[in-house]
Formats: C-alpha cells, sequence, structure tokens
C-alpha cells in the first residue's frame, strides 16, 4: 500500500500551471486561489468561473491546446483535461522537469494528490482515502465540519496571539512550555459559544501583562 506524507505547502505567488478548463480544473484553482498561489491555465475553453476569474485578474489564461514546453518554470502543476493521453504527456514533463504533479483522472502518476479540506480560519482540517474513494473523503470532511464550527477560527486567533505574547515575552523555555500545556486546558470554547469571551480575553490578556512586568 502506499503512504502518501501529508504536509501544509506555504503555495503564496508561488507559479502552479493548470491544464484543462473545466470543472475539476475549476475546483482545483479554487482551493489554489485560497492558498495565494499565482496561477496560470492553459486549455481551448473555460468554465464561465474560469473565465471570469481570468477577467478579474486573478488567474492568467492561455486559450490554447497544451505544449510540453509549457510547464517551464513552474513549481506545481495540475493536468486537468478530459484527454487520458494528454494528462499523461503532462505528468512526463513535469517528472523530467523534477515539477511536482497532480493528474486528475490517473492518481498513479501523481506525485501528490488533493484531500477533502475544511479550514476555521488558521486551522485546516484535511481528509484523505489516499484515493480509495474521494467521496468518502468528503463525507467525512463534512462530519468534523459539523464537529469544529465557526467558534473555532477566533479560538485559534486567541491561542496564536497569546502564544507569541508569552514567546515574546517568557524567555525560560521550561515555562514556556508549562504555560502552553495550561492554555490547552482554559475553557475558551465554551467563552465563545456563551458570548463571554471577549471580557474573559481582555481581563487575561491584562493579567498576562502584569505578571509578567
Ligand atoms: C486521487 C485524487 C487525485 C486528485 O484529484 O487529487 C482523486 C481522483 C479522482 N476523483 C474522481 C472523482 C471525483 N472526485 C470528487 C471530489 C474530490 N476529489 C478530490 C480528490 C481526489 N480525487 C484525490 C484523492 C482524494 C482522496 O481520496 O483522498 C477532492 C477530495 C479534493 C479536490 O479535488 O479538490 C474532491 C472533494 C472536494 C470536497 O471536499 O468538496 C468527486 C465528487 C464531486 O465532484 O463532488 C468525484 C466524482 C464521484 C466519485 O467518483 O467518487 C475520479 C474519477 C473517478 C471515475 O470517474 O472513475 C478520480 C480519478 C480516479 O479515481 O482514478
Ligand atoms: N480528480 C478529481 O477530483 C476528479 C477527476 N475527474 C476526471 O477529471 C477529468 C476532467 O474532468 P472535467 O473537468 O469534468 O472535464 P471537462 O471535459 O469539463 O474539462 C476538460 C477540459 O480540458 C480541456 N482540454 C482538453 N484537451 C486539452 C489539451 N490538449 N490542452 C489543454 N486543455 C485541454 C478541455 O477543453 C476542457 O476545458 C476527467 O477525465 C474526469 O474523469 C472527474 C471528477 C473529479
Amino acid at each position: 500500500m502506499k503512504l502518501y506524507y501529508p504536509l501544509m505547502l506555504d503555495l503564496k505567488a508561488r507559479k502552479c500551471l493548470i491544464v484543462g478548463g473545466g470543472l475539476v480544473a475549476e475546483r482545483k484553482i479554487g482551493s489554489l486561489l485560497v492558498a495565494g498561489a499565482a496561477i496560470t491555465v492553459v486549455s481551448p475553453d473555460f468554465t464561465a468561473a474560469i473565465e471570469a476569474k481570468g477577467s478579474s485578474g486573478e488567474l492568467v489564461l492561455h486559450r490554447r491546446i497544451y505544449d510540453s514546453e509549457d510547464i517551464q518554470g513552474f513549481s506545481l502543476v495540475i493536468a486537468a483535461t478530459d484527454l487520458a493521453h494528454v494528462n499523461k504527456q503532462i505528468a512526463q514533463d513535469a517528472s523530467k522537469e523534477g515539477i511536482w504533479v497532480n493528474v486528475v483522472d490517473q492518481p498513479e502518476l501523481s506525485s501528490f494528490i488533493v484531500p477533502s479540506v475544511v479550514r476555521r480560519g488558521k486551522l485546516t482540517l484535511s481528509v484523505s482515502t489516499g484515493g480509495a474513494s474521494p467521496g468518502t473523503a468528503r463525507r467525512i470532511a463534512a462530519e468534523l465540519e459539523s464537529a469544529y464550527g465557526q467558534e473555532y477560527e477566533i479560538y485559534l486567533d486567541f491561542l496564536s496571539e497569546m502564544r507569541l505574547k508569552v514567546q515574546d515575552t517568557v524567555k525560560d523555555r521550561q515555562s514556556r512550555q508549562t504555560i502552553f500545556k495550561q492554555m490547552l486546558d482554559w475553557d475558551v470554547l465554551e467563552k465563545i459559544r456563551n458570548g463571554t469571551f471577549t471580557a474573559w480575553r481582555q481581563e487575561k490578556l491584562d493579567s498576562f501583562e502584569q505578571d509578567s512586568t
């Protein structure tokens, strides 16, 4: 069995190439845009949504069929045409150049696959079945979506803020670790849900300032 290595890529301003302009390309483009990638799409035609993003300058569109030269200079490529032989050619071209490639109809030719994702601000939950059943990945992600509500965005922002404050002010590593551990036991989520968070947060920050001075 193939075991994929999960990681979190920073694609901000990275050049990514999508070949194909159909619905699958549209979905992959959507998630790459969220990650801030600099996207070029090559295809003889595009869905209305891709076209619109091209017109507004969010994407660079080239209205033509794929040529092997196209992949030069890209960090990551998605082969999303409906032609298996074209997708295979793209995979070969990318492998030759050492470029990460996702082939939407032939996972075995891909050097990475894309999970189903739930986002709550800084929290990212991603689910993969390793290609066994994308529908099941989607279903499990939907379960996580209801288990981890919008309050997690506020929660993570708060933990991040506190963590930076602690890193900034507590010099002793051991003490920092103790505080980080304690922070996990604070009943913050409940406070966000019942509307007492804002006042409590201010109190916490104030008392922390006093302690550290
Ligand atoms: C291997 C992988 C490669 C990759 O694309 O990265 C792959 C491959 C294939 N998918 C196919 C079909 C469908 N894929 C979806 C949906 C998603 N597919 C995604 C990922 C992956 N799909 C990777 C494995 C992920 C994993 O399992 O861990 C998601 C999670 C992420 C994303 O695409 O962004 C996204 C959900 C997004 C969300 O969360 O909403 C739907 C449902 C729909 O469209 O609503 C269908 C139609 C129903 C069905 O077929 O199940 C087929 C054609 C099968 C055929 O016709 O024979 C292949 C090719 C094959 O299996 O050989
Ligand atoms: N991985 C995934 O999540 C999924 C994969 N699939 C597979 O993905 C493939 C694409 O699906 P859709 O987007 O629905 O198909 P589609 O037919 O809507 O889009 C295909 C696109 O590729 C373009 N194209 C064709 N030849 C090209 C070439 N030589 N150069 C550049 N562009 C070219 C077409 O003009 C079109 O824009 C299918 O093979 C399907 O089996 C389908 C569902 C989900």
